[in-house]
């Protein structure tokens, strides 16, 4: 029996490396998973569409054994195609109110990039959260348009969850979880580590109440 999966509140956020060979994949999933991240995006910017409905359908196996919920990046049909929580929609992505209407279960998350009028717009279509970022240059998306932390602090009042995204690392998080984020969403900090469940458990720490 897997664990039943629950929504968090705040947390790590951990999202896939480019891996195209699907067995790599989970290994490297495996021990990211046992730091025990709060959520996971299937992300692979390098696959085509039946390799990324194979690796999203052996993601979720994983995340169910592990009790942990996951969201798809980019296609919010392949989310509900395969049974995953949630769908993460950038800019070309597809339009978050449509995608709303047709998925009444899926958590949608939205790229709001540093824009708060953006923001705004995607909690009224109805996102469940809200990403800003980068926060820091980020080797993963060097091109990744970039956001002052501030903007974490004056999105608060949209009521929505906010992740941080871009370059974050066990320093300089802190910093985005004092401005507000709820969530940090992370790929090279964890998988590029020599120990990604120790560098899970660091991120976590961010969250720990100041002694
Ligand atoms: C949690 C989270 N935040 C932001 C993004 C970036 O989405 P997008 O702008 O669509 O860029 P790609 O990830 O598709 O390259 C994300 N995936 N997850
Ligand atoms: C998808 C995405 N969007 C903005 S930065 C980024 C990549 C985040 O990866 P990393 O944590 O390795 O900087
Ligand atoms: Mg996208």
């Amino acid at each position: 029996m897997n664990a039943p999966i629950t929504w968090p509140l705040r947390g790590l956020y951990l999202i896939t490396p480019d891996e195209t060979d699907t067995a790599r994949l989970l290994a490297r999933l495996r021990p990211a998973l046992a730091g025990g991240p709060a959520l996971l995006q299937y992300r692979n910017k390098a696959a085509g569409p039946a390799l990324r409905r194979e690796q999203a359908r052996a993601v979720l196996a994983l995340c169910r054994e592990a009790g942990i919920p996951l969201v798809v990046n980019d296609d919010w049909r392949l989310a509900l195609e395969i049974g995953a929580e949630g769908a993460h929609l950038g800019g070309d992505d597809g339009d978050l109110a449509e995608a709303r209407a047709a998925a009444p279960g899926l958590r949608l998350g939205a790229s709001c990039y540093d824009d708060l009028a953006r923001a705004q717009a995607a909690a009224v279509a109805g996102a469940d959260y809200l990403a800003f970022g980068a926060f820091f240059p980020s080797g993963t998306k060097p091109l990744a348009r970039r956001a002052h932390p501030g903007l974490l602090r004056d999105s608060a009042g949209l009521g929505l969850p906010r992740v941080a995204i871009g370059g974050i690392t066990p320093d300089n998080a802190p910093g985005l979880v004092a401005a507000g984020a709820d969530f940090l969403a992370v790929i090279a900090g964890v998988f590029a580590a020599d120990d990604p469940a120790a560098a899970v458990r660091a991120y976590h720490r961010a969250f720990d109440p100041l002694p």
